[in-house]
């Protein structure tokens, strides 16, 4: 009886559970912490904006200045005083009159609003040192003043520990000045690709062998979710060339995931590998990504993904993100979203089946490639993977169907 889906990411997520405290940090300059987790709160050393100042090109005035009164419902002119660059500390603003400013300069004290240039009359700047008015609508207090702190006050927390640091994440501690941040140590992951028919891109493809994409695929999936990766190279069908190459490692690993070599056939070098180990192997109710081995090997977790490329991408989108998530916060869940198919598509009786696809502007989602698991130019041509449940046969297009965003 093949397991459900949502089971075996249960028993994924049990098996992670020791990495839960996981309590190494580093510090590292901001951009080198692209990825990865926050450690520990961040408190904002400074507000922001840390002073009023302005949103638009234009004259920075005293709104009481330009009140409707008897004789005038239409604002007021008033004395052109020296222009606020930004970056400049401004002079205190005289009643009746008004300072050109440049968006982001500094409001001067005695301002509480700023008239756009565009409705000035002229709407033009007068030249530096020469004598002009201008005429300005009645304006309400605070007009395009954006105010101190109006984004985060000093003291408060900018980010909470658990964040993931991504470019939002990372130009926040920037715009406060910080260099460096405290992020926690990655999860190591050692991975290992087999098969004799598999070889490195780079060197020559004899006959019968095809070249290792699932080291790049997985490697770039897991450095991309803020992981520590350690290839230990290909492994061919021997255990015991596999054995040696797991224990020949060196450093702290987490989790150990292999590829290839977990099904039915007579040469699984993974299972055979594992035996005294203990690591299942089970049949997942999904397609692709079947096959699955799960365990620990020398007493460190390990995951057996199947060995066709799509397969072990989707085992690591279905089963080792969200469990990852789920224990150490990070990586993020992907994007999930309602979708219409864009053509009919079937789905083997029983199984959840993850099809690859682009989601086309107008929420309809178009398949790329059919459901073989070998299929990596059409996963490559995707977006998306479309979720299909284990009860559902057959879509019609227009179907509505969960998609997960790459
Ligand atoms: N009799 C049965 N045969 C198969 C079953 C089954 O239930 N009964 N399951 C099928 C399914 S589903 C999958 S998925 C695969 C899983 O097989 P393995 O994990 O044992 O993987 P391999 O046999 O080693 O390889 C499968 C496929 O993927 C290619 N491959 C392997 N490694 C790489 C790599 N690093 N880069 C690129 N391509 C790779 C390999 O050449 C095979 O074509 O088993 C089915 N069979
Ligand atoms: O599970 Mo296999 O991944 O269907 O091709």
């Amino acid at each position: 009886m093949a397991r459900s889906v949502a089971a075996h990411r249960q028993a994924v997520q049990e098996l992670l559970s020791g990495l839960a405290d996981h309590e190494s940090t580093e510090k590292l300059p901001l951009i080198a912490a692209l990825g990865r987790v926050l450690a520990a709160d961040v408190l904002a050393p400074l507000s922001l904006p840390p002073f009023a100042n302005s949103q638009m090109d234009g004259f920075a005035v005293r709104a009481a200045d330009l009140a409707p009164h008897a004789g005038s419902d239409v604002g007021a002119e008033l004395t052109v005083v020296d222009p606020v660059p930004a970056g400049a500390a401004p002079v205190r603003l005289i009643p009746g009159t008004a300072a050109p400013i440049m968006t982001g300069a500094m409001m001067p004290e005695g301002a509480d609003a700023v008239v756009p240039i565009e409705q000035a009359v002229p709407d033009v700047f007068p030249a530096p040192g020469v004598a002009a008015t201008v005429r300005l609508p009645t304006t309400e207090p605070g007009t395009f003043v954006r105010d101190a702190g109006s984004d985060i006050s000093a003291g408060t927390v900018a980010l909470r520990a658990g964040t993931a640091l991504g470019p939002g994440q990372l130009g926040l501690l920037a715009a406060l000045g910080m260099t460096a941040v405290e992020v926690r140590t990655p999860v190591h992951v050692l991975l290992v690709t087999t098969g004799d028919e598999v070889v490195e891109p780079g060197t020559s493809l004899p006959e019968g062998k095809i070249y290792d994409s699932n080291g790049t695929l997985l490697e770039a999936a897991m450095l991309q979710s803020g992981l520590h990766v350690t290839r230990t190279g290909i492994s061919g069908d021997d255990p015991a060339e596999l054995l040696a190459l797991l224990r020949s490692r060196s450093g702290t690993i987490d989790l150990i995931v292999s590829t290839g070599g977990v099904s039915k056939g007579a040469y699984e070098v993974v299972r055979q590998a594992m035996k005294g180990q203990p690591v299942e192997f089970v049949s997942v109710a999904m397609q692709p990504g079947g096959p699955q081995g799960i365990g620990t090997f020398d007493g460190l977790p390990f995951l057996g993904f199947p060995g066709n490329p799509v397969s072990c991408l989707v085992s690591f989108e279905m089963f080792l993100r969200p469990a990852l998530a789920a224990v150490v916060g990070s990586p993020a869940l992907r994007p999930s979203l309602q979708a219409r198919l864009a053509e009919s598509l079937t789905s083997p009786a029983g199984k959840h089946q993850v099809r690859r696809g682009t989601l086309l502007p107008g929420g309809m989602v178009r398949l790329e490639g059919g459901p073989g698991s070998h299929l990596i130019h059409a996963l490559a041509n995707s977006n998306a993977l479309v979720q299909v449940p284990a009860a559902v046969t057959e879509l019609d297009a227009g179907a509505e169907v969960e998609v997960w965003m790459l």
